[in-house]
């Protein structure tokens, strides 16, 4: 039954034992799945999609995937009906059967984009990825670019710093707007069914999954780093496994 459902024990966290009535705010790159050489190349396992739906019927909705990335990537990733929060919470689609909240918030000028556009043609192997909000400039390809992305981001939010916030990622810059981040996005699923009221669990890997921890634990939850919980994505999805087999962990109560 949907209340009785207990996650086991995260394997790298001493004295966390199992956890009941949870809510699981997962993170999607580096967490769910391995960093690939650019966004679009990221191997999803076949099975993936299909346990994330199934454990997300045993919280009876309470299972959130809370990405940087925009929800037109994780519906590609991930095609089955479960909450999303994508551009680093300034999209929000807690009941996969509704359209996204979109909270007002300031998208950047077009002359910083041209900008960006004009770096990647100087430095082939770097990439911008749009947001519904921002942008990003990846060099994973291109590593002797990351000082000149950085410069280049930094100087653009530094003529309107009130409204955007530069983040470093993984081999990454990107411009996000101020008042969007994953622990906007927590603090709003933690606020309406089927969340509220259950122990939120995020795991992420990355800096700005910090910020969705915090409030994880704020809300009387955990905040598991993906690298000491579980060592490795492929470490996750075991253990998302064993909580949705259906004589595992994830059947008792405690
Ligand atoms: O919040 P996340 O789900 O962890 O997403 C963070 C960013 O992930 C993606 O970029 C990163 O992963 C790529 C694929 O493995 C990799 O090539 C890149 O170097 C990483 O920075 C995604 O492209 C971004 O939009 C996300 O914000």
């Amino acid at each position: 039954m949907a209340g009785q459902f207990v996650l086991p024990a995260p394997p790298g966290v001493p004295g966390l034992g199992s956890i009941g009535r949870p809510a699981l705010l997962l993170d999607f790159d580096g967490t769910l799945v391995e960093i690939a050489a650019t966004p679009d190349a990221v191997r999803v396992p076949p099975d993936l999609p299909g346990l994330l739906h199934r454990l997300s019927d045993e919280l009876a909705g309470a299972l959130a995937v809370i990405s940087g990335r925009p929800l037109k990537d994780l519906d590609h990733f991930l095609p089955v009906p479960i909450a999303m929060a994508g551009d680093h919470g300034a999209t929000l689609r807690p009941d996969p059967a509704e359209p996204a909240l979109r909270p007002d918030l300031p998208a950047p000028p077009a002359a910083w984009r041209t900008r960006a556009d004009a770096l990647v043609a100087r430095h082939p192997g770097t990439l911008v990825e749009d947001k519904a909000h921002g942008f990003v400039i990846h060099y994973r390809q291109a590593p002797e670019a990351g000082p000149e992305a950085e410069a280049l981001m930094a100087s653009l939010v530094a003529e309107d710093p009130a409204a955007f916030d530069l983040l470093e990622a993984r081999m990454a810059w990107e411009i996000r707007p101020r008042g969007a981040s994953k622990g906007t996005a927590v603090e709003a699923l933690m606020s309406r069914p089927p969340f509220a009221g259950r122990v939120p669990v995020f795991i992420g890997d990355d800096v700005t999954d910090e910020e969705g921890m915090a409030v994880a634990r704020r809300f009387g939850g955990h905040g598991l780093r993906l690298q000491d919980a579980f060592g490795s994505p492929a470490g996750l999805r075991d253990w998302l496994a064993r909580a949705a087999a259906p004589s595992g962990p994830g059947s008792t109560t405690p």
